[in-house]
């Protein structure tokens, strides 16, 4: 079945006749047009149209099977109005601007304007067969990209400079980054999200670098703590009980599993070594047309792992002060269980 012929059930599951998709990623999914942030999807169950504007006439028609209609708002609204009239039509809750809406209101008088969450999003939690290979092409890349620098990250070095190697070897390839570069030594790896300062790499820092490629639209997403020079005997200790919770993690990746219960595992791990308080965040998250997207590995989540799913494993432990490690693998799930993705080394050297 076709993405939009999944849309199709999904949209008569919950009772709409016809969708307005303006969130960029999902515009993208349905139509394989690239510059969602520019386009509007409308979907009923027996037609599907682009509606973008004349910078991208050519690109519409090179990139996506449906029909283009090429204006500006507010003669895209006024097109559409005539097929909607007396119509249920979901509009993207999370995505649309109250302005936005208002608009559709004035447009389309006669259409029950119903808000939806997550309907796209969850049917892009499982990745078609071309998905899969863009994400693993640009999880290579990462990988490839990590190696080259790797032997870069030592004393002396700024943050900064091991970020910008980063990126620019990714753009010599075709891609760029999947989000700002995090990279945390010494202290500041006690911050998850520690995006590259300017901070000089110290003699027995641990240095945390999270990175993905964004290729073809797709990301990969990974993270490695790398030691430089010996690391103290507590953070060792730290970094060997969250390599434990990940790849215990990994191990239970099967189809049927919660990802709650995945968390859960990480996080009892981690308890036992005394670090249950340290991990700060969820388990992982799905990745592909966003680095953020369904389905959530939180302790919340009633999320349940299917093949095509391409999540990641990521626990980690902050100590304030102190530092961090974050151990982050890309996997995909398989019929039979998991593949990695991401294949750099996790030795802590
Ligand atoms: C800004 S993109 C960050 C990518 C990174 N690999 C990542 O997803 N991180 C870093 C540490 C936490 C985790 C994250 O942001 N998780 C989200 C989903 C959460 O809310 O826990």
């Amino acid at each position: 079945m076709t993405r939009l012929q999944e849309l199709r059930h999904a949209m008569a599951r919950a009772g709409l006749d016809a969708v307005w998709i303006s969130d960029p990623a999902n515009v993208r999914a349905v139509s394989g047009f690239s510059s969602g942030k520019d386009g509007k999807v409308l979907v009923t169950q027996g037609d599907a149209t682009l509606y973008t504007d004349a910078r991208y006439t050519v690109q519409a028609a090179e990139e996506s099977p449906l029909t283009a209609f090429i204006a500006r708002p507010p003669a895209t609204l006024e097109h559409a109005a005539p097929a909607l009239a007396g119509l249920r039509v979901g509009f993207e809750a999370d995505h649309l601007t109250v302005a936005a809406l208002e608009d559709l209101r004035d447009h389309w008088p006669q259409v029950t304007l119903v808000g939806v969450q997550g309907l796209v999003q969850s049917l892009r939690a499982v990745k078609t067969p071309g998905e899969i290979q863009a994400v693993r092409d640009a999880q290579a890349l990462a990988d490839r990209v990590f190696a080259e620098v790797r032997p870069l990250i030592e004393a002396g070095a700024r943050e900064l400079e091991i970020a910008s190697e980063i990126e620019l070897r990714l753009r010599r390839a075709g891609a760029q980054s999947a989000f700002d570069l995090i990279v945390a030594s010494g202290p500041r790896g006690a911050m998850p999200h520690g995006v590259a300062s300017d901070r000089v790499i110290q003699d027995g820092d641990l240095v945390t670098v999270d990175m993905g490629a964004q290729l073809r639209g797709y990301h990969s997403d990974m993270t490695r703590t790398v030691a430089v020079g010996t690391p103290g005997a507590e953070m060792a200790r730290v970094y060997r009980a969250v390599l434990e919770a990940e790849e215990a993690a990994v191990r239970a990746v099967k189809p049927g599993v919660r990802t709650a219960d995945l968390d859960r595992l990480a996080r009892d791990i981690l308890t036992g070594h005394g670090l249950g308080e340290a991990f700060a965040h969820s388990l992982g998250h799905g990745v592909g047309l966003e680095v953020h997207e369904a389905p959530s590995l939180r302790g919340t989540s009633d999320d349940v792992l299917q093949p095509g799913m391409i999540i990641t494993i990521e626990p980690g432990a902050y100590l304030p002060g102190v530092g961090g490690v974050r151990i982050e693998d890309l996997v995909l799930v398989t019929e039979g269980g998991y593949e990695v993705l991401s294949v750099s080394p996790k030795e802590l050297l």
